[in-house]
């Protein structure tokens, strides 16, 4: 019904219901072809070709005429036969109709005109002599081409049994619209009309589909005719189809990529914070407890920038350094932690309150995002472990001394070798 219209000839409005055979198969009603030949529309009525002379799209009438009148030449005749009986007299959606106009001072209605040969010449208002509109005088009745034994008439009127006089019979039939004016005029006047043509309505109103309607098809109103019709409307518009498909393909890859990206930072992000939390949750608690904080660039500055190492552990490395006060400290770099800060916590919260003379004192510590150090007291004669576990020759302790430290050792080996 959306297609834009096409033309051929004089006809340049060709659109719904009609369409031209040429068009595409979603466009116009299949009931209502067009065809173009020769640069002239043509409508198939019948085995009748009529050519298309307008096309009302206000008032639904298509106007045609038989390509035997010609209007200059009154002694041209229909070459098709055609008569009201051919069309429908209901309001039928697939069906051109007959009609009449009637304005304030005139009706016109599509007229059938009918052509007879009568054995005898007929003395009737209602017969019209053709010969007189090409001859300019009455003939009786005969045509130039008629043999004198026939007499040629011509009625333009609905013809009942009644009308018809003694010795005729009917030739052809076709039709016209004209006033009732023009029906009891001349032949001129009805040739004339014939070369105006007729005109046909039809009718848009009551076409309702009642099911899933795809063009001028119609689907019964059940799940296989909604598919049916979905797939036909695919059918048609599949290069849309095929656009919106790749279109969202498209679109997925280009901003699902950044979103997974944004997703995983969030995620990583999330963790870490859940990290930094249970830590800052934990010295938040503890604060009663717990020694200075440091910032990570007070480290860094304590340290000169981690130049002096002593040694590495299990969690990581361990440095020298010197407090503002000219203390020495050893900086713990907690660097291979486990996830959730589980190791420092533990190592806070038990070194933090310990406050023993064979103990290790833990001076301080940094937490700043994923960097976490603890600062010790410095052991200028390094760790137990060098002299415990020292080759043999270079033990510097005796065995009761050995015997003492270990009596007295916690179960961390962070003990005062001076004493
Ligand atoms: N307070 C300190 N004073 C001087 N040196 C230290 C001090 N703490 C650690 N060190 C040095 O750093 C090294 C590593 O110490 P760290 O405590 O990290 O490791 P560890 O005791 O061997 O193992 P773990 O990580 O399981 O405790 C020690 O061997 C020692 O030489």
């Amino acid at each position: 019904k959306y297609c834009s219209p096409s033309s051929c000839g004089n006809i340049h409005n060709i659109s719904y219901p009609f369409r031209l055979t040429d068009d595409p198969l979603n466009c116009g009603d299949p009931w209502y072809n067009l065809s173009c030949e020769s640069n002239l529309t043509v409508l198939h009525l019948y085995s009748g070709k009529y050519y298309v002379q307008a096309i009302n799209y206000n008032n639904f009438t298509i106007r045609v005429v038989d390509p035997g009148i010609d209007k200059n030449t009154c002694s041209s005749i229909p070459r098709y036969s055609l008569g009201p009986s051919n069309f429908s007299e209901f309001l039928d959606p697939y069906k051109l109709t007959t009609l009449m106009w009637c304005y304030p001072r005139v009706c016109l209605s599509t007229t059938p005109i009918v052509f007879f040969k009568c054995s005898n010449p007929v003395n009737s208002s209602m017969y019209v002599d053709p010969s007189t509109c090409y001859t300019g005088s009455s003939t009786n009745g005969t045509t130039l081409s008629q043999p004198k034994s026939r007499y040629g008439y011509v009625k333009a009127s609905t013809t009942k049994a009644s009308d018809f006089e003694d010795g005729c019979s009917i030739e052809w039939t076709t039709l016209a619209t004209m006033s009732y004016e023009y029906q009891n005029g001349s032949y001129q006047r009805i040739h004339e009309a014939m070369a105006y043509g007729f005109e046909l309505e039809w009718h848009e109103v009551g076409f309702s589909c009642g099911g899933w309607s795809f063009s001028s098809n119609c689907y019964p109103n059940n799940i296989i005719g909604f598919f049916k019709s979905l797939f036909e409307w695919i059918g048609a518009q599949r290069w849309a189809v095929l656009f919106v498909i790749g279109m969202f393909f498209t679109g997925r890859c280009i901003l699902g990529v950044p979103f997974l990206i944004a997703l995983m930072i969030y995620k990583c992000r999330r963790r870490h914070l859940s990290m930094y939390n249970n830590i800052e949750d934990f010295l938040q608690s503890e604060k009663n407890f717990i020694p200075i904080r440091y910032s990570y660039s007070n480290i860094k500055k304590m340290t000169s920038n981690f130049k002096d190492k002593l040694g590495e552990g299990g969690y990581g490395s361990v440095f020298k350094g010197t407090l503002r006060s000219g203390h020495f400290v050893a900086v713990k770099m907690l660097g291979k932690s486990n996830s959730n800060g589980q190791d420092f916590i533990s190592e806070v919260a038990t070194i933090g309150r310990i406050h023993h003379v064979n103990v290790v004192q833990l001076v301080g510590y940094c937490v700043e995002g994923s960097k976490r150090a603890l600062v010790y007291d410095f052991m200028p004669n390094g760790s137990l472990d060098k002299y415990i576990y020292s080759k043999e020759g270079s033990i510097l302790l005796s065995c009761k001394k050995t015997y003492k430290i270990s009596i007295w050792s916690s179960s961390r080996d962070r003990i005062s070798t001076s004493r």
